[in-house]
C-alpha cells in the first residue's frame, strides 16, 4: 500500500468526520480554511473525490454495513468503513483496499484497537461485492429537504431528482466566443443551449484552450440567465452577488461594460483572476448588494440561496445543512430585489436567479416582488432562448430547471431564472 493512499483515505475520512460531525461543516469551507493544503494535487483530489463518492452512496454504504455491525462504532470509524464500502463496491481492488483502512485505523492513536473490527466487515463487504451495492436503492435525501421538494414538485420528481442526485455531474464549459470550436478542441459535445459538456474530464488546467483563456467552467443550467439577460455591446449592466465570476464572464464576451459586485474579498479576488485569464474586463467591487449606488440599462441578480440546485455536485449539502438559515436567505432575497429595481433605469430589464429548487426561492420570491411594485413585470419574451424546453417555463412567467431534466444528456443543475421588466416613463 502506498504512503499516497492513505493519505488521500485518512483526508477523506477527516473530510467526512467534520461534514457529519456534531457541528457540520460544507465541504467547501473545510477546503477554503487549507485543510487539506499540505497534500499534493493529486492525493488533494483524490482525497475530494472518495469524499464526494461517499456522500452520494451514503445510504447504501450504510445499508450494507448494518448488517455486519451490531451497534454502529464512533464515527471515525464509521467513516473508514463507509469509504471503503464505497471503493469495493465501486470495483475497488479487495485486498489494496482493506489493507489501506485496517493500516489507516492502525496509524490511529485512539482507535487502532478497532482495526480488527475493520478488517472483518470491510472483508464481508468485499464478500458481497458490487452485486449488493447495485441492487439497492438511489440514496434518498434527508428528510428535512426531501419533505419541501416533494411537496413542491411531487414524489416522481422528487424520485427522479435523487437518482440525478446519485448520478453526479459532468463538467459543462461556457466558450468565452466560439461553443464549436470549444467543442471540438476539448473532445466535448455541443448542448441545446450552447454550453460545452465533458463527460470524462482530466485535470481541467491541462484540457485544451484552459491556458488560452477559451472557456471556463460553468454548469449549463447556470449559463441561461445571462442567456436570458441578453447583453448588448455599450449597455451599462451591473452583475450583483458575482462571484466567483462565471456569469460576469459571459457578461463581459458580449462587449456590454459590466460592473461586477460581491461582499467577499477573496471571492472577488477569483473574479479578478478569472478575468485576466480568459482576457475580458470588468468593473469589480466589493461591496453588499444593498449600498451600491448608481443607474442600469440592465442588472443580473444571482443571490446567494440555498444552493440546493447544486446536490449533484456538492453532495455535502443535505448533510451539513438542515434548512434552519433558509428563512434569512429569503428575507435577504427580498431586501435584494428591491434594492436593486431601485438601480434600474426606467424601461430596463432584471434577471433574478437562484441555484434552488425550493419555490421560496424563486416563484413565490417572484410573486411578493410583483405585489411590492407597480412598476414590475415578467418578461416571457425574455425566455425565447435557444434549447429552453416550454415545460420548463411556469405560470408566473419564469423557468425552472431541475437536476432530473436532460437526464439523457447527464442532467443539469436546478435553477430558478426570470427577466423582470420596469415600467418605462409615460
Ligand atoms: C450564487 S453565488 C454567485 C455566483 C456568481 N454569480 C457566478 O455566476 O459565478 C452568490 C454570491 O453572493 C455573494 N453575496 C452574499 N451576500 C452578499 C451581499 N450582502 N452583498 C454582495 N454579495 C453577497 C456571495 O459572496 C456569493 O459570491
Amino acid at each position: 500500500m502506498s504512503n499516497t493512499g492513505v493519505q488521500a483515505r485518512r483526508s477523506a475520512v477527516y473530510l467526512l468526520d467534520q461534514i457529519l460531525g456534531e457541528d457540520p461543516r460544507l465541504m467547501s469551507e473545510l477546503l477554503a480554511s487549507g485543510v487539506l493544503d499540505k497534500l499534493s494535487p493529486d492525493d488533494r483530489a483524490r482525497a475530494q473525490r472518495l469524499a464526494t463518492e461517499t456522500l452520494r452512496g451514503l445510504e447504501r454504504a450504510d445499508r450494507l454495513l448494518q448488517k455486519h455491525l451490531k451497534k454502529p462504532p464512533v464515527l471515525t470509524i464509521q467513516n473508514v468503513l463507509r469509504v471503503g464500502t464505497v471503493e469495493l463496491c465501486q470495483g475497488g481492488a479487495a485486498h489494496g483496499v482493506v489493507n489501506a483502512m485496517v493500516n489507516l485505523v492502525g496509524q490511529h492513536n485512539k482507535l487502532s484497537h478497532l482495526k480488527g473490527l475493520t478488517n472483518a466487515v470491510l472483508r464481508k463487504i468485499a464478500a458481497e461485492g458490487p452485486a449488493a451495492w447495485d441492487a439497492l436503492r438511489a440514496p434518498r435525501l434527508p428528510k428535512w429537504l426531501r419533505g419541501p421538494l416533494a411537496e413542491a414538485w411531487g414524489t416522481d420528481a422528487m424520485a427522479a431528482m435523487e437518482i440525478a442526485h446519485f448520478a453526479g455531474a459532468p463538467l459543462d464549459l461556457t466558450a468565452k466566443t466560439d461553443p464549436a470550436a470549444v467543442a471540438e478542441a476539448t473532445g466535448g459535445t455541443l448542448l441545446p443551449t450552447g454550453s460545452i459538456r465533458i463527460t470524462n474530464p482530466g485535470q481541467v488546467s491541462t484540457m485544451a484552450g484552459f491556458a488560452s483563456g477559451d472557456w471556463w467552467v460553468q454548469d449549463a443550467a447556470a449559463a441561461i440567465p445571462v442567456q436570458i439577460l441578453k447583453p448588448q455591446a455599450g449597455e451599462t449592466i451591473l452583475d450583483l452577488c458575482a462571484a466567483p465570476g462565471g456569469k460576469t464572464m459571459q457578461i463581459a464576451a458580449s462587449g456590454a461594460d459590466v460592473t461586477a459586485v460581491d461582499d467577499s474579498s477573496p471571492r472577488m479576488q477569483r473574479v479578478s483572476e478569472n478575468l485576466a485569464r480568459v482576457g475580458l474586463k470588468a468593473k469589480t467591487l466589493t461591496k453588499d448588494v444593498r449600498a451600491v449606488k448608481g443607474t442600469f440599462d440592465a442588472i443580473l441578480l444571482d443571490a446567494p440561496c440555498s444552493a440546493t440546485g447544486t446536490i449533484r455536485r456538492h453532495a455535502d449539502l443535505p448533510y451539513a445543512k438542515d434548512g434552519s438559515e433558509f428563512g434569512d436567505l429569503i428575507e435577504l432575497q427580498s431586501a435584494f430585489i428591491d434594492h436593486a429595481w431601485s438601480l434600474l433605469k426606467p424601461g430596463g430589464r432584471m434577471v433574478f436567479c437562484t441555484c434552488s429548487l425550493l419555490p421560496d426561492e424563486g416563484e413565490v420570491q417572484v410573486d411578493e416582488a410583483l405585489e411590492r411594485h407597480d412598476d414590475m413585470s415578467v418578461d416571457r419574451d425574455a425566455l425565447m432562448v435557444a434549447g429552453i424546453q416550454p415545460e420548463w417555463i411556469t405560470t408566473e412567467g419564469g423557468l425552472r430547471l431541475r437536476p432530473d431534466y436532460w437526464s439523457e444528456l447527464g442532467g443539469m443543475d436546478g435553477f430558478y431564472v426570470v427577466c423582470l421588466r420596469k415600467a418605462a416613463l409615460a
